[in-house]
């Protein structure tokens, strides 16, 4: 370097954690996030739906999120993410915030990655300031193989990986699927390095520093993939250039351009549930829809304890054990939960929530009329 060359700072290394929905990216982010090779990190988070909840369960975050919840970052790639990561390096520059180091990126799980990756890669801005330094990519033993089956984001994430992190093994279903997802993973994505989460094997030491992200030792898709979203952003340029208009309502229905049958929506209610309501209706979601109900995920307010809010999780008919969080993550002390399902009409599931919650409306049955339903769950469910 010479005296008259500006002083450039070194690219920041930025992670991308994908995996389909519900797969485990948040707790493995908590997880990280506690280790000391990861403070000064920025947290990006994307959340899919009209209310996130996913920034409410990051726990252990020194430095500074950013949560973007405007849509899902694959679709409305050229605003968001760019603006997110322009704006966080100006605020760098300005000292306007905590120096970081490091970026974390939690996609949603429906995100496609190859418009997130092209766009790092590829703007001549953010190619200069972040070093891609990975993605990792979260497939859950549980419903991973059927995930795979059933969506092409799934498979497009795991085959861009550098690291595939199997989650859930430590559930007797997830054990016994291992080594047929196992398998399956190495062929769709023979470079990666895969490593079993129940295990402490997702540590930071073999998560991060991959090394600069190169498509070239992925499926030949992937490289197809990442040139396909160079047209359409070419595409995209031209018209921006032409029509801004068209292009601006291009860009707005490109927030769902997911699947036409996924729907995500949010039910938000001030009625506390009781234990048994709450049990009662995960149980008749569960049987009347389990493989549909994509994901399920936010906060529950139940009568016995007001106070202490239980944090929920279905992913597919699994529904994982609710756990007490310690207080209301923030001052809405609303019941929140966010709904990702595919072809289930979101009226069916906020009838029967207004019905276990005895919130009157017309046409439903109430919560006495449900308890004798032959469905209804006769023991201690989730909540013991
Ligand atoms: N038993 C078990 N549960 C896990 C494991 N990893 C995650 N979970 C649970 O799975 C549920 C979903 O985990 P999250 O970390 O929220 O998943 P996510 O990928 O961030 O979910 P989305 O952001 O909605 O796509 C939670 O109840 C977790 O506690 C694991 O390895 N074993």
């Amino acid at each position: 370097m010479t005296m008259t060359e500006p002083r450039r700072p070194p690219p920041i290394p930025l992670t991308i954690l994908t995996g389909f929905l519900g797969a485990g990216k948040t707790s493995l982010l908590n997880r990280l996030l506690a280790s000391p090779d990861l403070t000064d990190t920025l947290v990006l988070i994307n959340e899919f739906g009209e209310v996130g909840i996913d920034h409410l369960l990051v726990e252990n975050v020194e430095g500074d999120m950013i949560v973007m919840s405007s849509g899902c970052i694959c679709c409305s790639i050229r605003g968001d993410l760019v603006a997110a990561l322009e704006d966080a390096l100006r605020k760098l520059d300005n000292g306007r915030i905590r120096p970081f180091h490091r970026v974390m990126l939690e996609t949603t799980g429906l995100a496609d990655p190859a418009p997130i990756l092209h766009t790092i890669m590829s703007h001549p801005y953010l190619a200069l300031r972040y070093r891609l330094d990975g993605v990792v990519t979260l497939v859950d033993a549980v419903n991973g193989a059927a995930t795979l089956d059933a969506h092409e984001e799934a498979v497009k994430q795991a085959a861009v990986a550098d690291r595939l992190v199997i989650t859930k093994t430590d559930l007797p279903e997830g054990a016994a699927r291992l080594e047929a997802l196992d398998t399956r993973l190495a062929r769709l994505n023979p470079a990666a390095r895969r490593l079993i989460a129940a295990t402490g094997e997702a540590n930071p030491a073999a998560l991060l520093d991959c090394g600069l992200y190169d498509a070239s030792g992925k499926i030949p898709q992937v490289a197809k993939w990442l040139n396909d979203e160079a047209v359409a952003a070419a595409h995209e340029a031209h018209h921006h250039h032409h029509d801004h208009d068209h292009h601006h309502g291009h860009a707005h229905q490109d927030v769902n351009r997911h699947d036409a049958h996924i729907r995500a929506f949010c039910v938000a209610s001030d009625a506390p549930l009781s234990p048994q309501a709450f049990d009662m209706f995960v149980e008749i979601l569960r049987q009347a829809h389990g493989p549909h109900l994509l994901r399920v995920k936010g906060i529950v307010g139940l009568a016995d304890d007001r106070e202490r809010p239980v944090a929920v999780h279905g992913v597919q008919h699994v529904f994982h054990p609710p756990h007490r969080l310690a207080s209301w993550p923030d001052a809405d002390r609303r019941t929140r939960l966010v709904f990702i399902v595919k072809d289930i009409d979101p009226s069916f599931i906020e009838k029967l929530y207004a019905a276990v919650a005895d919130i009157p409306a017309p046409d439903t049955p109430d919560a006495a009329a449900l308890q004798d339903n032959p469905l209804a769950p006769k023991n201690a469910g989730l909540l013991g």
